[in-house]
Order: structure tokens, then C-alpha cells, then sequence
């Protein structure tokens, strides 16, 4: 049932925003490779990786963009903010001012999309450079800006691997069960659209109305 739902479902945009060096392609790289590299090596522009999901036994795919944090490749970058269902702010634990940063780094990527239609993430990244002393000091911090974003926030290490499988897990796990709710709309907006009254029964990749003996795809737009 509802198969054909699902297999429109496949896709959500996430874009990954920070400074420079606060980590952002580490922490997507640990994810999608499960590799940590301690040499820095700047993201030029944007990068992406495809990582796929099942959840609950149905195939579902994100696109991370992995951008630029340097000033000079922030107009590349911001090119591809459009679209994020997901967008997921970063900072680093042990660099208490890329939090400050935060917020333009958002305002900049909310710009880019219509209101109200992207989840937001923050992320403080290095956990473990810092003490748990000053990493609950700093928290404190980055859940007042969280709240003032509207944003979850999570702490990880891309280096020791620390909360990065659970963080994206929630990352799918909203965005999935974002597309399926806007897959349900369009599809009882269609429904609305044929509007006859008649009983409508959901099967296997199509409505059948039994009325008229109709049936119509799911998968028209
Ligand atoms: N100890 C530690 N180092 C980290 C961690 N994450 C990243 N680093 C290091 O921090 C440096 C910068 O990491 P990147 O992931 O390249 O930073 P970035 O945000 O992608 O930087 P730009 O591409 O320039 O925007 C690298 O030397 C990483 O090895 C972490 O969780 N722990
Ligand atoms: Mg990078």
C-alpha cells in the first residue's frame, strides 16, 4: 500500500553552513565514509555526498551539501542554499566565536528558501577537544541560540565518531517524515480535485474510486 508514495519520496536536500575549519566536511565525511583525516583540507566552492537510508523498510536518500566556510567562496556556495529541506548550521565546541557566526550563517541560508520550510539544525563539532566543564559551558550557550533559531541542537566528534550516526539518523528521520507528509497533501489534494464523493479506496500504486470503476494513478503531478 501506498507504494507509490514512497518511491516519490527518495530525496531530501540537506546544506551544511559554518566558518571555516569548524568542521563541516569532517563530520560529513565520518558519516558518509566513516573516515576522520586531521589534515585540513578547505571545501572549495560545495561538495555533496548521497547517503541512503531504509526507514521502515522503504528506500529514502539525502543529498548532504557540504559548502565552503571561506569568505571567498561564500557567492559559489550560496548558490546551492536553495531547495534545503534540511540546513544544518555548524560551530566549534573549542572556538567559542564560530558560534557567534552562526545565526548570519542561517539568516544567509533561509534567505534562499521560502519561510518556514527547512528543518534547522545546530551543531557544535570537536567535542572532544574540550573538557566536559567547558563543553557544558558552551552548551548553555548554543541552546539559547538554538531556541532563538528554531533549531535542534546536537554536540558531536567527527573524530572519535561521538553522536554523528544518531545526529543524521534524526536528520532522515525528520526529513523523511517531512516529504511524506507533503506527499500525502498533494495527494489529498488530488483527491479534493476529483471531488465526486464517491468512497474512495487506497490499494497497491493507485486510488480505485469503485463508483465509475476509475482508477487513478498516484504518480501523475
Ligand atoms: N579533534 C578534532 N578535530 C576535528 C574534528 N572535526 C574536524 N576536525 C579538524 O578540524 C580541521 C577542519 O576540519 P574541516 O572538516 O576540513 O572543516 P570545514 O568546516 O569543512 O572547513 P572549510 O571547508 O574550509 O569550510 C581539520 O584539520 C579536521 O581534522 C573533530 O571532531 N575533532
Ligand atoms: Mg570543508
Amino acid at each position: 500500500m501506498f507504494s507509490n508514495i514512497y518511491n516519490r519520496l527518495k530525496i531530501s536536500k540537506v546544506v551544511v553552513v559554518g566558518d571555516l575549519y569548524v568542521g563541516k566536511t569532517s563530520l560529513i565525511h565520518r558519516f558518509c565514509k566513516d573516515n576522520f583525516d586531521r589534515d585540513y583540507k578547505a571545501t572549495i566552492g560545495v561538495d555533496f555526498e548521497i547517503e541512503r537510508f531504509e526507514i521502515s523498510g522503504i528506500p529514502y536518500n539525502l543529498q548532504i551539501w557540504d559548502t565552503a566556510g571561506q569568505e571567498k567562496f561564500k557567492c559559489i556556495a550560496s548558490a546551492y542554499y536553495r531547495g534545503a529541506e534540511v540546513i544544518i548550521t555548524v560551530f566549534d565546541l573549542a572556538d567559542i566565536q564560530t558560534l557567534d557566526h552562526t545565526k548570519q550563517w542561517l539568516e544567509d541560508a533561509l534567505r534562499e528558501n521560502e519561510p518556514d520550510s527547512s528543518f534547522i539544525f545546530l551543531v557544535g563539532t570537536k567535542k572532544d577537544l574540550v573538557s566536559d566543564a567547558v563543553c557544558e559551558r558552551t552548551e548553555l550557550d548554543a541552546i539559547r541560540f538554538a531556541n532563538e533559531m528554531q533549531a535542534e541542537y546536537w554536540s558531536v566528534s567527527a573524530k572519535t565518531g561521538e553522536n554523528v550516526k544518531e545526529f543524521f539518523s534524526r536528520v532522515a528521520a525528520l526529513a523523511f517524515e517531512q516529504s511524506m507528509i507533503k506527499e500525502l497533501e498533494k495527494t489529498a489534494g488530488r483527491m479534493a480535485q476529483i471531488g465526486t464523493g464517491s468512497l474512495i479506496k487506497l490499494e497497491d500504486n493507485m486510488m480505485e474510486i469503485p463508483e465509475g470503476n476509475t482508477q487513478v494513478s498516484l504518480s501523475c503531478c
